[in-house]
């Protein structure tokens, strides 16, 4: 290799090597409560401003410079846009971050993006080698292997939930966020879609936020949420049959779309 070649192959390497800092970055921001401290600020705000709205002791000053300007590589925030140097600013990514954001209809993702960082998530991931390497008859049988959760935890993503009706609760919310803000544009953007259609199925469909932006805006379709019986309990009874959905409880679904024997699996 040449060595303008060798070089640019090196600091990609290290760039995917160290890449996992990003989602870190954008976790640590929000659960530090970055977005809306800069919301509250009125959308931008200086690196003391901000030290200051989040409490920080004044030794992390340093360390804060360093995060800012990694999420402003990142695009998360801008810093010095316009010509304000150490002015931070929010972009649509950030937007989305904060909470009751009229911008966003009321969306926020900070649980989305906490949520998919979690170590829980992480911890599966980094068996992924260990999860090829299986030949799946080992161990617990064919089901062992499944999936790198189910090698991680010994029961897969969906059911590892089953027990907790926090986290359920938990999950179909911050999917039902992500859901409302899609359904907006979907409504808007994609009627054709719907034309001729009389009736369709939400598989895994969360909360029913989907369907029940889809039945409100076409009501000439007949909207129907397949969920997980403890997702679909989660819903107040009220909400369960608005005009033109229907919720069905269900115990399993094939990936083809075929029911199955009652046990968890992703649809
Ligand atoms: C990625 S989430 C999608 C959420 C949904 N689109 C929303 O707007 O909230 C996948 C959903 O599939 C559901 N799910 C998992 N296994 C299922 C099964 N066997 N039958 C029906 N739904 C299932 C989960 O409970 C979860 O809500």
């Amino acid at each position: 290799m040449a060595s303008e070649e060798l070089m640019q192959a090196q600091a990609e390497l290290w760039c995917l090597s160290y890449g996992f800092l990003k989602p870190m970055a954008l976790r640590c921001a929000v659960k530090l409560g970055i977005p809306d401290a800069i919301h509250r600020a009125g959308g931008a705000t200086t690196l003391p401003g901000l030290r200051a709205a989040l409490s920080l002791p004044e030794a992390k000053q340093a360390h804060l410079s360093r995060l800012m300007r990694l999420l402003a590589a990142l695009r998360i925030f801008t810093e010095g846009e316009g010509g304000d140097a150490g002015v931070y600013r929010l972009t649509p990514v950030s937007l989305l971050l904060v909470h009751n954001a009229e911008a966003n209809g009321g969306a926020c993702l900070s649980q989305f993006a906490t949520s998919a960082t979690a170590l829980s998530n992480l911890s599966a991931y980094l068996r992924l080698d260990e999860w090829f390497k299986q030949s799946g008859e080992d161990g617990g049988g064919a089901s062992s292997a499944e999936t790198p959760f189910v090698m991680a935890y010994g029961t897969d993503y969906w059911a590892a939930d089953a027990g907790d009706a926090e986290r359920t609760a938990r999950f179909s919310e911050l999917m039902g966020s992500d859901s409302r803000l899609v359904a907006e544009v979907v409504v808007r953007e994609c009627g054709e879609v719907f034309e001729g259609v009389a009736s369709l199925v939400d598989v895994g469909g969360g909360n029913g936020t989907m369907a029940k932006a889809i039945a409100g805006a076409f009501p000439h379709v007949r909207c129907s949420v397949l969920e997980l019986p403890r997702v679909v309990e989660r819903v107040p009874p009220g909400r369960r049959r608005r005009r033109g959905v229907r919720r069905r409880r269900h115990d399993g679904f094939h990936p083809a779309g075929r029911c199955c024997a009652p046990q968890e699996r992703a649809p």
